[in-house]
């Protein structure tokens, strides 16, 4: 219990005025960390990543990462990217957190929406979002931003007017602990 919430209570138990608690995360570090939650379910050893889709209403309309199609063994199809059989290699088969996201909404479409992502969308995966029409995109690493691909996602998403711009992240991380004392947190009768 951080100070605020410590005299919250003392005023609950008091019948003073209570304010709102601080510390909350905002809108975008809420939907990035859904992202950052969904690349935790890839399998890719090498590189994880997640992808949230907001409307306009700030609902989350769509989450996915990385990993096999369906009906394709993440236990059976490769995970390698340096094999001497070109037909081993694991990009000719890993559906991509964007458009998992985009194919697992949950609304008719995702037209005029944001989307969240770890890592900045390839030049496949940017067709789709074009196409979509999803209009912004907002991303944590463009780690890749020197190879051709995110050069003409970057070239494909101005020409599209889609918007994007990067995560800067105010905290280092945020927790998730599954072991909260109820009894701290909810006040007292
Ligand atoms: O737009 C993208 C680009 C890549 N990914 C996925 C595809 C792969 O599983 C990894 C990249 O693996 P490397 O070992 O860094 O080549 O990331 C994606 O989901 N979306
Ligand atoms: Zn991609």
């Amino acid at each position: 219990m951080d100070l605020v919430e410590k005299i919250n209570d003392l005023c609950l138990q008091t019948n003073q005025t209570v304010t709102k608690r601080e510390g909350y995360i905002d809108w975008c570090e809420y939907f990035m960390a859904v992202a950052v939650l969904a690349a935790k379910r890839s399998k890719d050893p090498s590189c994880q990543v997640g992808a949230c889709i907001v409307n306009k209403d700030n609902i989350i309309v769509g989450v996915g990462y990385n990993g096999m199609p369906i009906g394709c063994s993440d236990d059976e199809f490769p995970w390698s990217k340096n094999t001497s059989s070109p037909l081993d290699n694991k990009h000719l088969y890993v559906c991509h957190a964007e458009v998992n996201a985009i194919l697992n909404k949950n609304s008719s479409d995702v037209k005029g929406c944001s989307i969240y992502v770890g890592l900045f969308p390839c030049n496949e995966c940017a067709k789709v979002i074009i196409q979509s029409g999803i209009k912004e995109v907002v991303y944590l690493s463009d780690k890749n931003a020197h190879k051709i691909e995110y050069i003409a996602s970057k070239r494909m998403f101005d020409s599209a007017k889609v918007i994007y711009r990067q995560f800067i992240p105010q905290r280092s991380k945020i927790e998730i602990n599954f072991e909260v004392d109820w009894e701290l947190t909810s006040p007292k009768k």
